[in-house]
């Protein structure tokens, strides 16, 4: 029942994208009883190979996870497909390698996941409820939000499809067709940022007996400033390598020999892994992928349409959370839909009204980490920070959780992560500059006991 009167009003919703935040929303959409029509641009993920120019493998984590658990795939996502990682395996530039677990204590980890495997996954529980219909090869062409109105073009036969709902969810991603008609009303922010750096992704292969070449449960990560390298595993044993570089260095390793001279210098160890003549095939068959910030609000028009997913929050994956985010709003958008008996009104306010801060916060967090990794990671002073950051954590584990924690292991609103942080900087600060005043105050007093013979 979502009415007054205690009777239950079946909503009619059109969910634009089946990606990944599309299909887990027409799950939860269906699980409230409401009929759903999911239309995808693309052909049905289930019967196509890899989709070139994605990124293959993703890192899940709680806020994702929590998602799944409510539409009941986390069980299946944790034990038959995600590959766990306990810690961050990072490779020097000698080839040297060091870990760092995340949480040595409770175990906790992050898993590594197939984008297509766990879109189809979620396309295929779709299939269970009656009230769910699929459209493939489906573009949005044209829309009246406010009339709960959306045009389609078939990708292949071109024919118009034309379409009333009265609830229209927009999960179309970074370059979304919903939110561009959001964006014509009155008082929408809206921001967006392309960063310099690219990315491409790159392949270590199984090794002669099928197995992984590299310790399987750990992120790899090659931390080089400028540029950064980064391999989560794949069920098949083998790795989906993601390079970061500016679109400049791109550009300037136009031949062979650059590209193999620039692997020597920075990723010795991986050239092996990789295989010389794979690196040169894989690296000039594709070309690097821009990377944008969208940062907007509200996400709503009335109680006709939301965006949510990339559509409303496209972050930088510097911190492996775009997807998990995007979880996390169906999450959020079902409480909603349950704290306000399916009164859209209330929940797309609410919705607008609330989620900004925490999206805007991840991206903010996603962006820092970014000039982070290029800058600080060579730093020592950014190591000591991550080693007392962990030997507090260890010492006091319910009062201090290192920031990458608490966003990576916990559902603590992103902006309630950044306050800790805040906070944690203030102590440290304070107690190295009371540590500091001690040792001065000390060492001046022997100085003074010494020189003027107090002894
Ligand atoms: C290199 C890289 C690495 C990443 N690593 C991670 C990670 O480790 N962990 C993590 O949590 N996140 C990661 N992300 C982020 C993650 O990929 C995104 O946050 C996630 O895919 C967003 O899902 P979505 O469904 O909102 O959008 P998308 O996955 O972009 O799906 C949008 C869907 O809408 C469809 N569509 C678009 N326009 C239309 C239209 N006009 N009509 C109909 N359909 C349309 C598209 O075909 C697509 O299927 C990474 C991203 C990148 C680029
Ligand atoms: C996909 C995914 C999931 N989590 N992370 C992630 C992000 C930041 C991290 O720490 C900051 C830091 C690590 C290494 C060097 C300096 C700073 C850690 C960590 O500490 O393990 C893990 C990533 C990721 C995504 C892109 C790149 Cl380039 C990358 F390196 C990792």
């Amino acid at each position: 029942a979502n009415l007054e009167n205690g009777t239950f009003k079946k909503l009619d919703v059109v969910v634009v994208g089946g990606g990944l935040v599309g299909s887990l929303e027409a799950l939860f959409l269906a699980k409230r009883g409401h009929r759903v029509r999911l239309y995808e641009y693309r052909e049905d993920i289930r019967n196509t190979p890899q989709a070139r120019g994605r990124s293959i493998n993703l890192a899940l984590s709680i806020r994702g996870r929590t998602a799944l658990r409510e539409v009941g795939l986390e069980d299946h996502m944790i034990n038959n497909h995600g590959i766990p990682m306990k810690g961050r395996n990072i490779h020097r530039i000698d080839g040297s390698t060091y870990i760092i677990p995340y949480d040595s204590r409770t175990k906790q980890c992050i898993y590594s996941v197939g984008r297509n495997y766990l879109n189809g996954l979620l396309l295929q529980e779709s299939e269970k409820y009656e009230n769910v219909e699929r459209f493939f090869n489906h573009k949005l062409i044209a829309s009246n939000l406010r009339k709960g109105f959306l045009s389609f073009q078939k990708t292949d036969t071109k024919e118009i499809v034309e379409v009333n709902a009265d609830l229209i969810i927009g999960a179309d991603g970074a370059f979304s067709a919903v939110r561009k008609e959001i964006m014509k009303q009155p008082l929408f922010d809206y921001n967006q940022k392309y960063i310099e750096h690219g990315y491409l992704e790159l392949c270590i292969p199984p090794d002669s007996n099928g197995g992984f070449q590299m310790p399987p449960n750990y992120l790899h990560i090659w931390p080089r400033g400028e540029f950064m390298m980064i391999a989560l595993p794949n069920q098949d044993c083998s790795w989906t390598v993601t390079l970061f570089m500016p679109f400049t260095h791109f550009k300037s390793l136009d031949n062979e020999d650059k590209l193999l001279k620039f692997f020597e210098k920075y990723f010795p160890d991986s050239i092996p892994l990789i295989g010389k003549q794979k690196l040169i095939a894989d690296y000039f068959a594709g070309s690097a992928s821009p990377l944008i910030a969208i940062k907007c609000r509200p996400y709503n028009v009335e109680d006709k349409a939301l965006i949510i997913g990339d559509a409303a929050h496209a972050v930088v994956p510097f911190y492996g959370q775009g997807m998990n985010a995007g979880f996390e709003d169906c999450t959020i958008l079902n409480q909603l839909f349950q704290k306000h008996h399916d009164d859209l009104a209330k929940i797309l306010k609410e919705f607008s009204d609330t989620r900004w801060e925490d999206t805007f916060a991840i991206s903010d967090l996603a962006m820092y980490n970014y000039i982070e990794m290029r800058d600080l990671v060579t730093r020592p002073s950014y190591l000591l920070r991550k080693a007392i950051d962990d030997v507090i954590f260890w010492l006091m584990p319910k009062v201090w959780i290192p920031l990458y924690n608490s966003v990576t292991f916990s559902t603590i609103p992103y902006t309630q992560c950044i306050k800790n942080r805040q906070w944690q900087d203030k102590v440290l600060n304070r107690s190295l500059l009371f540590l500091g005043t001690v040792t001065s105050a000390v060492g001046a007093f022997y100085v003074y006991k010494k020189f003027v013979g107090l002894s």
